[in-house]
């Protein structure tokens, strides 16, 4: 029987996959049918399809390299997988680098550090504003996956490298499509937001949002999820969602109206105000807004104090506050993500995007 959750490596696993797709160099055969198998393996359990008859020589290969798995776990033919995957993307397996805290080579796209308790996740592609690839959203979900397993950790913080914090949804995700493809893009974009959301509703460690600069779309609305929020006075808060044709998430259709009361809620998420960090400070979206020239320092010594309070307290603490919430958060987060699936495919959406990288391609 096949599962419909994964196993332990789930986030892992995920990243693999896509990590499968951006390798430079096409795997030799013997190894594409070994990843296939191991896939198969993971996903469905041990071989239960009938033998290819004899002409069907692709078929046999691939039920031969399956069938030779015998009855190795799924978690084990998960691991094998991300291993294989990640040693063809020239890098050891996390386990093997993880030195000084540093988890940094098993990510592309954002860089993960362990210190002192506190996970650090930073957002690490400057030259786009940190825009979120697909493959980041998987690394965002495995390292607060990791972060909310791994008992060193009390505290995680989300931070962006450079001038930005992050640009929001690489609009690029949504370029060069297939039209017949469109609708599997929207299905499988809704499921990823969904799991991406998801891992923001259920960390269960107090989650501090560092706003270094400008935030946009997807990473100003989950910061509505997070513990404490702190901004540099240079941070703006901007969700032009109805100028891309599309709606809003991160359940900020629902955190946003009771932060801050529904007409300003709607002038952010309906009519893309832009808003100063004072302003999102005045309407509880940020904790505190601090000088950008101490900004580093400032957070620091407020994480490193959450970071050694008594973390069984301070979760069972955020376990009471969330769980007041936790199901009406899930419940919008679907919403949302169903909505937006029907946004994708509009043609007031396509037509928003393709306006973004005209003009970039005119200036
Ligand atoms: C699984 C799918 C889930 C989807 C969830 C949905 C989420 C919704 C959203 O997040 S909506 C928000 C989407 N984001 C935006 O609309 C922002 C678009 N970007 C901009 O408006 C501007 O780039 C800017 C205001 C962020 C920064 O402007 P600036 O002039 O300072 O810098 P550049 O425009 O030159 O940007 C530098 C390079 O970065 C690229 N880039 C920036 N943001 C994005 C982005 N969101 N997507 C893709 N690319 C982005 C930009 O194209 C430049 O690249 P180049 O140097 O190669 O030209």
């Amino acid at each position: 029987m096949g599962r419909t959750a994964f196993g332990a490596h789930d986030a892992a696993f995920e990243a693999a996959k896509e990590r499968l797709n951006t390798l430079k160099e096409e795997p030799d055969n013997n190894v594409k049918l070994q990843i296939y198998a191991l896939f198969k393996q993971a996903t469905k359990g041990p071989c239960n399809t009938p033998k290819p008859g004899a002409f069907d020589f692709v078929g046999r290969a691939k039920w031969q390299a399956w069938s030779g798995l015998g009855d190795i776990s799924q978690d084990e033919a998960q691991k094998q997988y991300i291993d294989i995957i990640n040693g063809l993307a020239g890098e050891e397996s996390p386990a093997e680098t993880e030195q000084a805290g540093e988890e940094a080579s098993s990510y592309k796209e954002i860089k993960v550090t362990k210190e002192n308790k506190v996970c650090s996740i930073l957002l690490n592609r400057p030259a786009k504003k940190n825009a979120i690839t697909w493959l980041m959203y998987n690394e965002i979900v495995q390292a607060l996956d990791d972060a909310s397993k791994d008992d060193s950790v009390t505290v995680a913080v989300i931070t962006g490298a450079g001038d930005y914090y992050c640009s929001g949804n690489d609009l690029g995700n949504f370029m060069n499509i297939d039209p017949k493809d469109m609708p599997k893009m929207a299905r499988d974009g809704k499921e990823l937001l969904r799991r991406f959301v998801t891992a923001f509703i259920d960390f269960p460690k107090p989650l501090i949002g560092a706003v270094n600069g400008p935030a946009v779309g997807v990473s100003v609305t989950v910061l509505g999820l997070f513990d404490a929020v702190y901004a540099t006075d240079k941070a703006t808060f901007h969700t032009p969602f109805t100028e891309l044709g599309q709606s809003a998430e991160g359940c900020s259709s629902y955190v946003f109206p009771k932060l801050m009361g529904n007409t300003k809620a709607n002038e952010m998420l309906l009519f893309n105000k832009k808003l100063t960090a004072h302003e999102a400070c005045e309407r509880g979206l940020v904790t505190e807004v601090l000088p950008h020239d101490s900004f580093q320092k400032e957070v620091q010594t407020r994480v490193e104090y959450v970071a050694q309070l008594p973390p069984q307290s301070v979760r069972e603490g955020k376990k009471l506050v969330r769980d007041q919430e936790r199901e009406d958060l899930h419940k919008a987060n679907e919403k949302e993500c169903e909505v937006l699936e029907g946004r994708w495919l509009s043609e007031e959406c396509v037509r928003a995007i393709m306006s973004f990288f005209t003009k970039k391609a005119r200036l």
